[in-house]
């Protein structure tokens, strides 16, 4: 039952073990070993992967090693029944590439050569890739850097690496294929982001782009659309959980008390419709709300807001807060990528990064550089450490995840964890962390809550962002670095003197090398738009496999070369790594090109 469920949902990776196809001897010789390679890579993958519900990967072997063109494609049927979304092929010798080789179009692809001499896998690794490069179906290639003895069943610390690397990458394509963004609402102060391109998730992503007007919310709260049992047990965890901050408005500005607890039903409300909205509701239908039931089938979506919905009515920072958090009032759950201002794609960049990661995601405004200089300048202070360099300062209403405030830990030091790895202590105390304000009534004239917490410093963070450029199409861009913590008292001059309501995160990436990451103020400087997501890790090489097999190039980057893996055909596009990313991805065009 489960893993028919499973099924349904979630792709399998699928493992092509290939063989010399020369009976009298070889094939026979090789069977076992190539069997074998392919069940440790199986055991591998299932050792340390999960699915975003957090069960484990289903691997598929095919149900013979492949020697020829015939055994090829009844491993391509079995696949195809089982719902496989990309496929490793190993070898331990020199098999026929061009007769073995996975030739489906869209599945991620890679090739992982045994590295030995007595057969070789290396050779047989060559040729395939070879192949795969004239035939214009990209593969990654994988081949250990020692060499190993025939039948040795150790798959060595490289080699797992890059196997991860590319399963990581290749589920995240075939995961999100199929789903929906769903656009709640349209376009937000004319950020570009927001004016959401279905071409673009079709082509390149797999995604369709559904869209609901605002009021759509507003209808089903109207109209009762929702679990009202839930939104009892909601309420009830809210007051206990969601601590109310100091009303900082003016005082012609503060809504009375009445209204302000009608505004904590309201956001309440809004949290629940935006995640049925979604992803369906079963409960729905038991009201007689059938077609409600089912949702959008959203892997992403994006809440439009201001100004025409917080002109008016509550913001979306509390639900979008509580969306992009790893908890609720069911408890801990996976986090849900939900954009604020309906930036389609920074949306998307978070989705990257949640699918790589099963972690929540941050979204923030790339409000302001510090530089040392102003720094100590308005605080007296002379940054140190991490933040020596200055740093830039991430805040935006909205959201950014709870999981954001670093209240999880690993040895001591802040992470963000998948849901099933977070203790119910560190679910309490990402809540205490966070204080939910009157919203900032000049902006929201409709009122709300803003969740406000400041990040622990010394978290490993990657942020990255996808922009649309006229003429080129996507490209992404991306920041390794750390979270930073300021003294205390630095801290508070600095947040002071911004929306002190909204979450705050110091953010200084990997500097000191060249182009854009020669300096903090240089990153800042080539940020392509106003806003960025913010996952845990490092996970700069995991976001370069994805999208070079998404064909979406990477302009920008400050990952060590001894981690980026490409597929092989973007070595023949030239030896200046960037550009030849550049022109494999527009020779090769989007992944679900259609015209
Ligand atoms: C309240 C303001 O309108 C903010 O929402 C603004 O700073 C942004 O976040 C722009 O992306
Ligand atoms: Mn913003």
């Amino acid at each position: 039952m489960e893993q028919t469920k499973q099924m349904a949902i979630y792709p399998a990776i699928g493992i092509r073990p290939i063989i010399d196809g020369r009976l009298g001897g070889i094939r026979e010789s090789l069977e076992d070993t190539t069997m074998q390679m392919a069940k440790s890579v199986a055991k591998l993958y299932m050792d340390n992967l999960r699915y975003p519900d957090g069960s484990k990967v289903r691997v598929v072997i095919a149900d013979s090693t492949i020697g020829g063109v015939k055994e090829s494609d009844a491993c391509r049927r079995k696949f195809e029944l089982e719902n496989v979304g990309l496929s490793l092929s190993v070898t331990p010798c020199w098999c026929y590439g061009s007769e073995t080789m996975d030739m489906h179009p869209t599945w991620p692809k890679a090739i992982w050569g045994f590295n030995g001499t007595e057969r070789p896998g290396a050779v047989y690794l060559a040729a395939t890739l070879a192949a795969h490069n004239q035939f214009g179906l990209p593969a990654f290639g994988i081949y250990g850097h020692d060499v190993q003895d025939l039948g040795d069943e150790h798959i060595p610390e490289d080699v797992k690496g890059k196997l991860l690397t590319f399963a990581k990458a290749g589920l995240a394509v075939a995961i999100m294929r199929g789903q929906s963004y769903l656009a709640i609402g349209s376009v937000c102060m004319g950020i570009a982001g927001s004016m959401v391109d279905p071409r673009l998730m079709q082509q390149y992503f797999g995604l369709r782009t559904e869209y609901v007007d605002s009021s759509e919310v507003l209808r089903r709260i109207e109209k009762r659309i929702y679990d009202e049992a839930e939104f009892e047990r909601a309420r009830n965890w809210v007051k206990q959980h969601c601590q109310e901050g100091e009303d900082y408005n003016r005082e012609e500005k503060k809504f009375s008390r009445e209204q302000k607890d009608k505004d904590w039903d309201f956001v309440i409300k809004m949290t629940m419709i935006i995640r049925d909205l979604m992803q369906g509701n079963p409960h729905l239908k038991s009201i007689g709300f059938g077609e409600e039931s089912g949702g959008h089938n959203a892997i992403v979506s994006g809440f439009q807001g201001q100004r025409q919905w917080t002109d008016f009515l509550p913001n979306g920072d509390f639900a979008e807060a509580m969306l992009n958090s790893s908890f609720d009032w069911n408890g801990i759950r996976a986090p849900f990528v939900v954009a604020t201002e309906n930036d389609s794609l920074n949306g998307l960049s978070m989705l990257l990064g949640n699918l790589l990661t099963h972690t929540a995601q941050i979204f923030a405004d790339v409000r302001t550089y510090w530089s040392p200089e102003s720094v100590e300048r308005v605080t007296g202070w002379k940054p140190e450490g991490n933040a020596g360099g200055g740093f830039i300062h991430l805040i935006n209403s909205g959201s950014a995840t709870l999981d954001g405030t670093g209240r999880q830990s690993i040895e001591g030091n802040p992470v963000m964890k998948p849901f099933w790895e977070i203790s119910e202590a560190e679910k309490n105390d990402c809540l205490k962390a966070t204080t939910w304000y009157p919203a900032n009534t000049d902006y929201f004239r409709g009122g709300g809550y803003s969740s406000k917490f400041v990040t622990r410093g010394g978290m490993a963070v990657t942020m990255c962002r996808l922009n649309l450029v006229a003429g080129l199409g996507p490209v992404l861009q991306i920041a390794e670095g750390e979270t930073v913590s300021l003294p205390d008292e630095v801290h508070k001059i600095l947040d002071d003197r911004t929306d002190k309501t909204w979450p705050t995160t110091w953010f200084a990436p990997r500097v000191g090398s060249k182009g854009p990451f020669k300096d903090v103020y240089s990153v800042m400087a080539a940020w392509g738009a106003n806003h960025g997501a913010i996952s845990y890790g490092h996970i700069g090489h995991e976001l370069i496999a994805l999208a070079a097999l998404l064909r979406i190039p990477v302009n920008m980057h400050n990952v060590p070369a001894d981690r980026i893996m490409r597929p092989s055909v973007w070595s023949s596009f030239g030896s200046n790594l960037e550009g030849a990313d550049f022109r494999a991805c527009q020779a090769f065009g989007p992944l679900y090109k259609t015209s």
